[in-house]
C-alpha cells in the first residue's frame, strides 16, 4: 500500500496484561520520537479510546518503564468497543486529536477488533502480540510468554520442594483459558508426571495409570500441571476425580492464577517487545497496515492481523510428544 503521511501514532495495551508490554510501549514512543512524530497514548486499551482517555506522551512517561511488569497505560477489556456505536465515538476521538495512525498492542481479542476497526474506517494501524497465552499465529512468541513460563516454573520448583518432603501429589494449575502453551513449556521445564491441556483430553483412567506406573517406579514426588479451562476440567475437579480413584495419594491444589501475569519481563520479552515495538512504527511509516509484526526464526515478520487471528494456534506435537516421553 503507498505509505500515508503519518505525525501522530496513538498507541496502546489492551486485554490481558502482559509482562513486557511496557517495554514495547517504550520502544514504540521512542521510536517515534526518532522519526519527529508526536506520540499519544491511549489509556484503558479500547475503553479509553471511546472514553477520550487520551494523552501525549513526552519522553519522562517511558522513563524506567521497560523493566516494568504490567503496563502504564492500563489494560482493559471493552464490551462497547465490541459495538459499531461504541467504534465510531472512538474513531471520533482519534479526529479530535489528530491521531493518524495506532499501535495496537494485545492478544487474538485485541488483535480482532483492531482488525475490524481498520477496515470500517481505515485508520493504518499496526497490531504486536502481546499476551502470556502465545495464542497468535504470525510470531513464534508472543510477548509477556517467556516471563510467565519462568514465573510458573520458578512457582512449580517450590511446590516440589514440599511436594517431595512430604511425598505428595500435587495439582498446579497455570494459566491459559483457550491455550496450553505456558502448561506444556511450565510441564517440560518442571518435570511434570502430566500436562493437562485444553487442546487436547486426557482420559482420566490414562492419568491414573501413568500416576500408577509412578509410584511403581518409585517417583519421590508427583506434580501433574493443569491448564485452566483444559477438556478435562480445572485441577480442583481432576484432583477430586483422582482423589477417587487413588485415594492413597495425599493430594494437594494449587492454583498460580494472576501471579503469571506480573513481574519484570524477562531478557526474551524486553528484547522482543523492543524489537517489535521499533518494527511497529517503521512499519506504518512504509505503509503496512492491518498486519501483526511478530518473530519467526529470530526475524521480524508482518503477517496480517487476518492471519495472525484465524482458528487456533495449536500447541507443537513434538512438544506435546516430549513432555510425555519425559514423565515416563
Ligand atoms: N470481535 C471483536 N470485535 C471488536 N472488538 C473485539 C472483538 N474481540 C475482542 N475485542 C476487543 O478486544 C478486547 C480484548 O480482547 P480479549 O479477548 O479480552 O483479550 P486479548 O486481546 O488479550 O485476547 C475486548 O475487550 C474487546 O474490546
Ligand atoms: O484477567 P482475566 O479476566 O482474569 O482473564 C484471565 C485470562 O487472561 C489470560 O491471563 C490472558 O489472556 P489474554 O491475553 O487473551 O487476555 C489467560 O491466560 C486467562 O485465561
Ligand atoms: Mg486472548
Amino acid at each position: 500500500m503507498e505509505p500515508k503521511t503519518i505525525k501522530r501514532i496513538g498507541v496502546l495495551t489492551s486485554g490481558g496484561d502482559a509482562p513486557g508490554m511496557n517495554a514495547a510501549i517504550r520502544a514504540v514512543v521512542r521510536a517515534g520520537f526518532y522519526y519527529n512524530l508526536e506520540m499519544y497514548g491511549i489509556y484503558r486499551g479500547y475503553e479509553g479510546m471511546i472514553q477520550d482517555d487520551i494523552k501525549k506522551l513526552e519522553s519522562k512517561n517511558i522513563a524506567h518503564v521497560l523493566e516494568r511488569g504490567g503496563t502504564f497505560l492500563k489494560s482493559a477489556r471493552s464490551s462497547e468497543f465490541r459495538t459499531p456505536e461504541g467504534r465510531k465515538k472512538a474513531y471520533n476521538n482519534l479526529v479530535k486529536h489528530g491521531i493518524d495512525a495506532l499501535v495496537i498492542i494485545g492478544g487474538d481479542g485485541s488483535l480482532t477488533g483492531a482488525h475490524l476497526f481498520y477496515n470500517e474506517f481505515g485508520i493504518p494501524s499496526i497490531g504486536l502480540p502481546g499476551t502470556i497465552d502465545n495464542d497468535l499465529a504470525g510470531t513464534d512468541l508472543t510477548i509477556g510468554f517467556d516471563t510467565a513460563c519462568n514465573t510458573a516454573i520458578e512457582a512449580i520448583d517450590k511446590i516440589r520442594d514440599t511436594a517431595t518432603s512430604h511425598d505428595r501429589l500435587f495439582f498446579v494449575e497455570v494459566m491459559g483459558r483457550d491455550a496450553g502453551f505456558i502448561a506444556i513449556n511450565a510441564g517440560i521445564g518442571s518435570a511434570a508426571a502430566a500436562t493437562l491441556i485444553p487442546e487436547k483430553k486426557m482420559p482420566i483412567e490414562r492419568l491414573v495409570e501413568r500416576l500408577k506406573a509412578r509410584t511403581k517406579a518409585m517417583k519421590s514426588s508427583n506434580i501433574v500441571i493443569v491448564a485452566e479451562g483444559g477438556k478435562s476440567g480445572g485441577a480442583v475437579e481432576i484432583a477430586e476425580k483422582i482423589k477417587k480413584e487413588l485415594p492413597y495419594y495425599d493430594i494437594k491444589v494449587t492454583i498460580l492464577g494472576h501471579l503469571q501475569r506480573g513481574g519484570a519481563p524477562s531478557s526474551l520479552d524486553r528484547v522482543l517487545a523492543s524489537k517489535l515495538g521499533v518494527f511497529a512504527v517503521e512499519g506504518l511509516m512504509q505503509g503496512k497496515y492491518d498486519v501483526m509484526a511478530g518473530i519467526i526464526n529470530n526475524k521480524v515478520v508482518f503477517t496480517p492481523i487476518s492471519k495472525a487471528i484465524v482458528g487456533h494456534k495449536e500447541v507443537d506435537e513434538d512438544d506435546f510428544r516430549i513432555a510425555k516421553i519425559l514423565s515416563t
